[in-house]
């Protein structure tokens, strides 16, 4: 684990003592756009774009699943690290097909020479302008949401105009209460900041599970995009977050609605082959040596994704 200063790799972990032991995400450093528009720098352009992801980064893996749901796989080519991210962060099983590059932080290079902060995933690469488009997950879903709908004649439309100020509320309150929330548990380094991301993440997933008491997804009739944020933090969350993070309050097969909507999640067609599960507990615990320093990945628990949901019956009355 580490960050780039001034173009040069430095092998660090996260900086807590000026946050009183608080975990604090940077922002993303490329914040370009892919637009339909042609007086565009990105334009939708099929074969143009290249996507670096981790399966096993809940940030990447919303990516993956747009680039599934929006039909952009045969548009958009992909290069998936390994899951041990270590000291020279994340890696690639074999060199990358653009550059032939072995390390993440050289992508980050290649397009900035002397970049400084963190080398996070996802990365949309422009192969075009040789540039890194965007590594703001957030971002780059809204993009794949409708920048390439004229080339792939799908116009499914997970963030519509009437729902944006709904879908807003609720990632604002999903994103610091429960997706980085299990990180400001598992990164907090006093106890004090531990326990108010704990308070705050067990607070907000009851919330959530008396919602969809009542509710069948997160906002309106449809799955929109607040539900695939949710999603990648849920479907993680037995797995890894409970022990790991030390997220321990309940684990998620305890909300019967929320275990639920998970598993109508997983089920929807094309989303569980950007699940994998031996990424998702290999990455968290071989990588982090300072909260787990045997590296021992965990053998369970066993999961059970693919059984029959309640969600159609129950809101078919
Ligand atoms: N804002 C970014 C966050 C991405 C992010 O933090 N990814 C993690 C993996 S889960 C990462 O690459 N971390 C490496 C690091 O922080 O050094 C996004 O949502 O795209």
């Amino acid at each position: 684990m580490g960050k780039l200063v001034d173009g040069v790799w430095h092998d660090v972990w996260y900086e807590t003592k000026e946050n009183n032991g608080k975990f604090v995400r940077e922002d993303a450093g490329f914040r370009n756009w892919i637009e339909n528009r042609p007086d565009a720098q990105f334009k939708p352009e099929s074969g143009r774009y290249h996507l670096y992801v981790s399966l096993a980064c809940p940030w990447a893996h919303r990516t993956l699943i747009f680039r599934e749901l929006k039909q952009l796989t045969s548009h958009i080519d992909i290069t998936v690290v390994c899951p041990d991210m270590l000291n020279e962060g994340w890696q690639m099983g074999l060199p990358e097909p653009l550059f032939g590059h072995t390390r993440l932080h050289q992508i980050y290079t290649q397009a900035k020479p002397d970049y400084t902060g963190r080398v996070t995933v996802p990365v949309l690469w422009d192969k075009k302008t040789e540039s890194i488009v965007s590594n703001e997950s957030s971002e780059i879903i809204r993009m794949f949401n409708t920048a390439f709908n004229d080339l792939t004649g799908n116009h499914d439309d997970y963030y519509p105009a009437v729902l944006h100020s709904e879908i807003d509320k609720w990632n604002d309150f999903i994103y610091p209460n429960i997706n980085n929330g299990v990180y400001r548990c598992g990164f907090a380094t006093t106890q004090s900041a531990y326990e108010e991301a704990y308070e705050s993440l067990f607070n907000a997933l009851d919330e959530v599970e008396s919602h969809l008491d009542n509710n069948r997804y997160l906002v309106g009739n449809q799955i929109t995009e607040a539900d695939w944020r949710l999603f990648t933090t849920l479907v993680r969350f037995d797995a890894v977050y409970v022990g790991h993070f030390k997220c321990n309050k309940k684990r998620i097969l305890d909300y019967p609605n929320i275990q639920n909507y998970l598993k109508e999640l997983y089920q929807v067609e094309g989303v569980k082959q950007t699940v994998d599960f031996y990424h998702i507990k290999r990455h968290y615990y071989f990588s982090h040596t300072q909260i787990n320093p045997t590296q021992v990945v965990p053998v369970g628990p066993e999961l059970d994704l693919d059984s029959v949901h309640n969600r159609v019956q129950k809101f078919s009355r």
